[in-house]
């Protein structure tokens, strides 16, 4: 964390977990633990939690986003759910482009760099997900993906409108598998989203980007990860779904 730069941002993503009287509860565990954190807390939650989630976090510290949207305002979309649906809502976050969508659903880079410019147009703050699998890494192109990534996600997205936009590292081999990239693979693939950014829009956007590392981060390993400058914040899973991990996360994010 570059603390003189950037707020670091802390990020549950639930998945697909929690009916809404499990998510009343576990946040109603969360708030008074990560009252006044020195970092920006978000958890994000499935659609039908949304709105217990924010009636549960109404004046908290804790801000609630949702795990896609579509790109479209509105129309034939069987299941979908729009950005402007969202933002109505008083949503404030939406994670796009997670791996699992990659994976499971047909996501895209085309289909994620869509869903920004949707979200950015209805006033979201997205939190967009690159990251490479496990070959990648292997064949030692790691970074050539994650700048390709970056870059047709951020298509057509203004300077003005990069400021509403977190980057998250989500190695997929990493994620709830329970190991970690190390400190130093996740602060230099960090260190190469951030590079991409400012070869794109300049140096000064690119130092104000918040870009959060994912992937098995716990209450172990968040200081360590955290304390490479380019991780700032993280996108967790597994350890979001209880207060008292996601807590301590939080915590040494705040330091
Ligand atoms: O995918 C993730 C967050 O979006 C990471 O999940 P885990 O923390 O469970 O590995």
């Amino acid at each position: 964390m570059n603390r003189d730069l950037r707020t670091p941002v802390i990020a549950g993503n639930w998945k697909m977990n929690n009916d809404r009287t499990a998510a009343k509860a576990l946040l109603s565990d969360l708030a008074p633990l990560v009252k006044d954190a020195a970092c920006t807390v978000i958890t994000c939650v499935p659609f039908t939690d949304l709105e217990t989630a924010l009636a549960a976090t109404a004046g908290t510290d804790i801000k609630v986003g949702a795990q896609n949207c579509h790109f479209e305002k509105s129309g034939a979309y069987t299941g979908e759910v729009s950005a402007d649906m969202l933002a109505e809502m008083g949503v404030e976050y939406v994670v796009l482009g997670h791996s699992e969508r990659r994976q499971y659903f047909g996501e895209t880079d085309v289909t994620v760099n869509l869903r920004t410019k949707a979200a950015l147009a209805a006033g979201l703050k997205p939190i967009v997900c690159v990251g490479e699998h496990l070959e990648d890494r292997e064949q030692g192109v790691t970074a050539e993906l994650v700048a390709l990534q970056t870059k047709i996600a951020l298509l057509d997205v203004t300077a003005e409108q990069l400021q509403n936009v977190i980057i998250a590292y989500e190695p997929v081999w990493a994620i709830g598998t329970g190991k970690t990239a190390t400190a130093e693979q996740a602060g230099e693939v960090c260190g190469v989203i951030r590079a991409t950014v400012a070869s794109l829009y300049g140096k000064e956007a690119a130092d104000k980007l918040v870009v959060q590392y994912g992937g098995s981060m716990n209450a172990g390993n968040a200081d360590e990860l955290l304390a490479q400058p380019d991780v700032d914040g993280g996108l967790i899973g597994g350890a979001s779904l209880k207060a008292d991990a996601f807590a301590q996360i939080v915590a040494a994010a705040s330091k």
